[in-house]
Formats: structure tokens, sequence, C-alpha cells
């Protein structure tokens, strides 16, 4: 387990913190098999969606034999096992829709996914760090890390938009990845007082929220909304807060009172919380409540990370002590970059779901529900709200506008 950075006075560095040099949070290369022993998972996981569509995945969930997932020896193992039963999971609950859910997940299905959770520290559900961080492997492999070479190891219905949906994520989180390792010097430059190293580290911090936002465009080009909207966001929806499972769900033979829990979201994603610990962003109660809870759906190794940054020195009372030019300047334009891509994450999430949602409405009140098929037959009851169970806009808006109050006053950036 990692200490804290204020245990100690050595140099703070990401060793103890699971983030690896190439991929920063992103598993590096993820197991695609398990042991022999774990077929039946995998056989399933993989035929999820035909499963789905054929109406049987049930079925074939209530004969697969109850496997002990104590052999299962090391994290890359434990990782994809959580994937795939996780995955399973997802469509064991939403194979009949939102209105054919279950209460009860079986316990060949709920025990090991449980046992497997509590080894991994992560929760019983599908996770950004599963769909996204663990669930990728490149066709060629020597070859170049972009959407033409990345295949998804296990999949949901949605066909090239659930591909798409998850690999644009995940080359979001490898844009990232030069931004993150700049977050050591920028401590210890602070630490130190040393305004040149923390001024650089920043300017990388800023070029690195710069290409996650251009990563972010990809989603127009490999994701369909009609399809992420219509087909793939029941998938992604978890039983917390959600009205088509006001209850949550039993995990059966684990405890017999039902259990709730939020769907996957990039919420869940360790980026944005380790920039907004360093940067001071603070977030307004409610939003900031659910932030906070999402830190439950990440690898600890990772929520540790962002808890150690927040109970390191304060950077922007460093900043605005030097008088130093440079270094306001490039703490301004990590917060203007930050506000750029929480701006154009709004306006992806406005095409994803507003859009989507006001002409799903607007087919089912004219009774056009024979046209655009996908969309007059979406799921109803997430419409207005975000897997957190939020009214979407006003809270990503409120987060915006939180960041944006971490700006310098104009006299210190010399604008
Ligand atoms: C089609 C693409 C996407 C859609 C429709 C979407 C939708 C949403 C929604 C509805 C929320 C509100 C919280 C929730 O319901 O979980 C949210 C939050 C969030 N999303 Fe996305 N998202 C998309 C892609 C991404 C990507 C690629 C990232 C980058 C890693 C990302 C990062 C975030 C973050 C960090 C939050 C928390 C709010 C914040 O810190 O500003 N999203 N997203």
């Amino acid at each position: 387990m990692a200490s804290s950075i204020m245990d100690a006075q050595l140099p703070f560095s990401l060793d103890k913190y699971h983030v690896s040099e190439e991929y920063g949070f992103v598993l590096p290369a993820p197991l695609a098999e398990l042991p022999p022993y774990y077929q039946p998972w995998m056989d399933i996981a993989r035929h999820v969606t035909e499963l789905i569509h054929s109406h049987t995945l049930r079925s074939h969930i209530h004969q697969m034999p109850e496997l002990d997932a104590s052999f299962l020896q090391n994290h890359r193992e434990l990782r994809l096992a959580h994937l795939v039963l996780s995955v399973t999971t997802m469509g064991y609950v939403w194979q009949e829709g939102e209105n054919g859910t279950v209460k009860v997940l079986p316990r060949n299905l709920a025990v090991p996914l449980w046992a497997v959770s509590q080894r991994l520290g992560l929760p019983p559900i599908l996770t950004h760090a599963d769909g996204v961080l663990a669930n990728w492997r490149k066709r060629v492999p020597e070859g170049p890390f972009d959407m033409e070479n990345l295949e998804l190891l296990v999949t949901l219905p949605g066909g090239d938009s659930v591909r798409g949906f998850f690999m644009v994520t995940l080359l979001v989180e490898l844009a990232a990845v030069s931004g993150i390792k700049a977050i050591p010097d920028v401590i210890n430059g602070v630490r130190r007082g040393d305004t040149e190293t923390v001024t650089r580290a920043l300017e990388d911090i800023a070029e690195a929220i710069s290409s996650m936002t251009e990563a972010l465009r990809l989603m127009h080009t490999y994701v369909d909304p009609a399809v992420f909207y219509g087909i793939m966001r029941i998938y992604l929806s978890g039983w917390k807060d959600n009205p088509s499972m006001v209850e949550g769900l039993v995990y059966e033979g684990v405890q017999a009172e039902p259990m709730q829990f939020s769907g996957g979201s990039a919420a869940q994603s360790s980026l944005l919380h380790c920039f907004d610990e360093l940067l001071g962003v603070t977030h307004e109660p409610h939003s900031g409540a659910f932030l906070t809870r999402m830190r439950d759906y990440m690898p600890p190794a990772h929520k540790q990370l962002i808890q150690d940054i927040s109970s390191g020195p304060s950077l922007r009372r460093f900043v605005l002590g030097q008088d130093s030019a440079p270094l306001a300047a490039a703490f301004q334009r990590c917060v203007s970059r930050l506000l750029d891509l929480r701006s154009y994450h709004i306006n992806v999430v406005s095409r994803f779901i507003t859009v989507p949602a006001a002409r799903a409405r607007q087919l089912r009140s004219r009774g056009e529900a024979g046209q655009e098929d996908t969309l007059s037959k979406a799921p109803t009851a997430l419409e207005e709200r975000g897997t957190g169970g939020s009214g979407i806009m006003s809270f990503l808006k409120t987060i915006r506008d939180r960041t944006k109050e971490v700006s310098l006053p104009p006299s210190d950036t010399g604008s």
C-alpha cells in the first residue's frame, strides 16, 4: 500500500502507485486469456453480444459452473477476471432492457465477481478500470498505438461504436501520460522552491491536457450517437439511483440484502482527479460528493495517488508567492486547457446524450416508433440523468465553473 507523501520528505515519485512509464493509468499488456480452468467464463464473456441478441445469456449463465476464484494468481489475471465477470454481469442484468431487469445476480457469477473485486479493491460492477484500462490489445503487436491497430478483449452490444467508445477513451488516457509523469516534478519543485522546474512541468501538463482534448475529438469519428444512446448506454449503467432498479441488486451467496453500485463512467478515470487536486480545484458539495464517490471505483493505488497529491503543498499558493511571470503563465495555461477540455466534453455529452434524448422523445410523442428504430426504442429511465443520477448538463457545467475559479488574478499572469 502506498504511504502518504507527507510521511517522509523523500522525493515524491510515481513508483508505488501502479502508474506505468509508458501507459500511465492504463494496464500495460493486459492478459487476453485466463488459465484453462476458467474457460467457462471466457466462453460466455466472448459471446455476450450474440447471447444477448438471442435472449439466451441468462440461461447460459444459469448453467455455468461455480468456479473458485482463489486460483487466480496475479494482478493481470485478476484484472481480466474482473473484466469478463463484470461484462457478463452487465449483460445478465440488462439482457431484456430497462423493463426486464432482475433482482438477483446468481451465485455462480456473484460469488467469484465479489471475490475478485475484494482482492482488487474494485466494486463488483463494470468500471472504467475494466472496460477501458484493461480491455485492449494491439492487432499487430509491434504496430502503432492507434485506432486501426487496437481491439477490445471483450465487448457489449453496439458493434463498432463500442470499440470506438472504449478505444477513444483509452487514447485520451494515453494522451495524458506525459502530464501525469510531470506531477512529481511539480510537487518536488514546489518543495524545493525551484520555480524553473515547476514551470517546465506545468508546461508539459498543459500540453498533455491539450492532447487529451484532441484525442476526445475522435469520439465523433468512431462512435455513432444513436447507437451510443439507443443501444450501448444501458449496458454501462449501474444499479444506484437508477429508476429501473430502485432497490439495487442482490449478489446471491454474498449478502441477502441488495447492494447499489454506479455504472461505468470516465468520471472514474484518475486523470482529471489528479489535475484538479494539483491545481487546487475544489468542487461544489453535490458534484464533489459524486466525484469523490467515483474514486472508490478506481484501482486503490490510483486513488491513493490522488489523495497524496491533495495532501501535498499548495501549488497555487506557491505560484502566487513567487512573482514569476513564466510560472504564473504556465499555471494559468493548465487551468485554461482544463477548461477547454471540460467545455469540449460538454459538447460531446450534448451530441451523444442530450440531442439523441430529445429526438427519442419526439419520435415517441409523435408515435413514430417505427422510424429511427435505434432511437425510438432507447431506454427512457436514464434520459435526463447521468449514470450518477444527476441532471447531466448542470452537473458538468458546475464542475467546469469551479475549475475557472482557480484562475489567477489577471495581474499575476500579466494579462
Ligand atoms: C461519448 C462519450 C462520452 C459521454 C457521452 C460522456 C458522458 C458523461 C456523463 C453523462 C458524465 C456525468 C457523470 C456520469 O454520469 O457518470 C460524464 C462525466 C465525466 N466524463 Fe464523460 N463522457 C464521454 C467521454 C468521456 C471521455 C473520453 C473522458 C475522458 C477520460 C470523459 C471524462 C469525464 C470526466 C472526467 C467526468 C467527470 C466530470 C468532470 O470531471 O468534468 N468522458 N461524462
